[in-house]
């Protein structure tokens, strides 16, 4: 069996694929210090706590924080007895290959959304990743990555009001009853939330006036559902978008080579 592992710079999400559905799925926080065998220990207790007994033999791995990648694969070596594909390594390959300048190296999470959204929804989309960024991914209508938007996160946005100013408290994100705050708390959620409420808005309709073609806005990542909600920005939303399209790009590897 599959385990797809999607490591973003907050969480690291683990998922079993069977074939045709994932059967487990798994978040543990990003900590580039863990070891092999701290993941192992992990698994296979959560493993056993829900009676899965089930052999995992392929490990695919998509990872926006390069150290995690050497633990990863030492546990895939040491546990599960195999070689991981590691999206953005030369030898796994993608269904199609992204078009962005030479040289540049386009985070692989982006990679497989893109991968994961076109296999669904097919070409001119926009895949929109609320993670510890807000990536914008676009996929042309081969199903190529050609560039997108980096912003910065919805919790990295209060964090840093937070670090740099010595009255705002931390303040976690929720839809705010109306735009003006009454105290700290309510103005800093309305600057972000109602921020980002525009900044999608804007960026989304800058992408479609620019290719010049109608295209669909697929949501997904941590902090996508807040934003579903309220307002209607996104054709789609897709909690599970990263791992579907790594389970795609791990059934293109098998199919071709
Ligand atoms: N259910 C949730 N409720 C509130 N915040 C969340 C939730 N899930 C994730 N987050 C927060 O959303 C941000 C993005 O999470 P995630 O998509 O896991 O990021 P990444 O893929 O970059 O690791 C993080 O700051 C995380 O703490
Ligand atoms: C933009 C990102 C930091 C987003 O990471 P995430 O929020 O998923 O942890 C990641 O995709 C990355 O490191 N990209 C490299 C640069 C690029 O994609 O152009
Ligand atoms: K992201």
């Amino acid at each position: 069996m599959l385990l797809a592992i999607d490591c973003g710079n907050t969480n690291t999400v683990f998922s079993i694929w069977d074939g045709k559905q994932f059967i487990a799925t798994w978040r543990a926080s990003t900590e580039w210090q863990r070891t092999a065998d701290q993941y192992y220990v992990w698994l296979s207790t959560l493993m056993r706590f829900q009676n899965l007994d089930v052999t995992i033999d392929q490990i695919i791995i998509s990872s926006t924080v390069p150290r995690v990648v050497f633990n990863l694969r030492v546990l895939a070596d040491r546990y599960y007895n195999c070689r991981p594909w590691v999206v953005g390594k030369s030898d796994c390959l993608l269904p199609t290959p992204p078009r962005v300048d030479e040289g540049t190296q386009v985070g692989p999470d982006r990679l497989v959304n893109t991968a994961g959204a076109f296999d669904r929804h097919g070409g001119n989309l926009i895949v929109v990743d609320f993670g510890t960024a807000t990536t914008f991914d676009v996929v042309d209508t081969d199903g190529a990555y050609i560039g997108g938007v980096i912003a910065p996160g919805v919790n990295l946005s209060l964090e840093a009001l937070h670090n740099a100013a010595a009255a705002l408290p931390h303040v976690d994100i929720t839809k705010p009853q109306q735009v003006v705050g009454t105290n700290t708390v309510a103005c800093m959620q309305s600057g972000v939330f109602w921020g980002y409420i525009g900044l999608v808005r804007e960026i989304c309709a800058r992408i479609k006036g620019e290719r010049g073609v109608p295209m669909k806005v697929i949501a997904t990542g941590g902090l996508a559902p807040l934003f579903q909600q309220a307002e209607a920005l996104f054709d789609a939303f897709e909690d599970d978008l990263t791992m579907h399209g790594l389970t795609v790009i791990h059934q293109y590897n098998k199919e071709n080579t």
